[in-house]
């Protein structure tokens, strides 16, 4: 319903099961694989503990901490990219993620193969992709390398080309999760404003950056992880200004 908040997280928790176990050691596991005794013994890691925060429809929150302290991992949730351990999350809006940009591209396909494919996965319509097709390639500045195996693409043009998919395919939640560490600063600058574009049509952004100043430009509100866990929540105001623009 249009009065529902375009994103409900509750209570949601996710574990990881990891195939080793620090408790056995070197020893043990020698001794046991002679012995043909030894397995690994897959044992679980809390990634996500217990968060639960709304963002309601046209607002930007900023997720923020420290590197492992699950927000990738929760982007990962909300974007249904595997399931909750517990607890539950409900979106309402035509939701994008901008998570590793270029990911879900098939290296053997063009850059202009890709965006069909791309577009596809998010329902749309050839016709639909083929007008919005000259807007796409125009913001990748790809040029002639759309007609080249994305195999052959730089880090920096893969990600031109999933920014600008993503971008165009009309997000009302926009899932973006670091997206500026990639390419150079002149489409760093071109994807900064193309965002704030779309938050001044109403989009709602939940927005990862270890930079604080660029989560005090985009957001009304921020959240600060700590070991999976939520520690902080404010106004982006009540953040403290600081000298260098790398915090968290
Ligand atoms: N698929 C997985 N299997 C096991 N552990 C995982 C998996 N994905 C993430 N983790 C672990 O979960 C924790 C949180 O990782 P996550 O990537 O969400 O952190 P982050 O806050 O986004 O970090 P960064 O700022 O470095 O991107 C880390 O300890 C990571 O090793």
């Amino acid at each position: 319903m249009s009065g529902d908040p375009a994103i409900i997280v509750e209570s949601v928790s996710k574990d990881f099961v990891l195939h080793h176990n620090a408790q056995d050691t070197l020893k043990k596991r020698i001794v046991g694989l002679m012995h043909k005794r030894w397995r690994p013994r897959p044992h679980t890691f809390r990634a996500v503990d217990d968060v639960s925060f709304t963002v309601e429809r046209g607002e930007a929150l900023g997720l923020m901490g420290l590197n492992g302290s699950g927000k990738s991992t929760l982007l990962s949730l909300i974007a249904g990219i595997y399931p909750p351990t517990s607890g539950r999350i409900i979106t309402h809006g035509r939701l994008v993620p901008m998570i590793a940009l270029g990911v879900g591209f098939s290296p053997e396909l063009t850059g202009e193969e890709n965006i069909y494919l791309n577009a596809s996965l998010f329902g749309l319509k050839n016709r639909e992709t083929r007008a919005l097709y000259p807007k796409i390639l125009e913001f990748s500045e790809l040029a002639d390398f759309i007609y080249e195996p994305v195999k052959n693409y730089s880090s920096g043009m893969y990600a031109r080309l999933g920014f600008s998919v993503a971008v165009h395919l009309d997000p009302e939640i926009l899932l973006a999760d670091e997206i500026l560490s990639v390419g150079d600063a002149d489409f760093q600058l071109k994807c900064l404003s193309r965002i704030e574009e779309m938050r001044k049509g109403g989009m709602t952004l939940l927005f990862v950056s270890h930079q604080q100043n660029q989560v005090a430009q985009f957001c009304d509100r921020y959240i600060r992880m700590e070991h999976g866990s939520v520690v902080d929540v404010g106004e982006v105001g009540e953040l403290a200004p600081i000298l260098s623009t790398t915090t968290n």
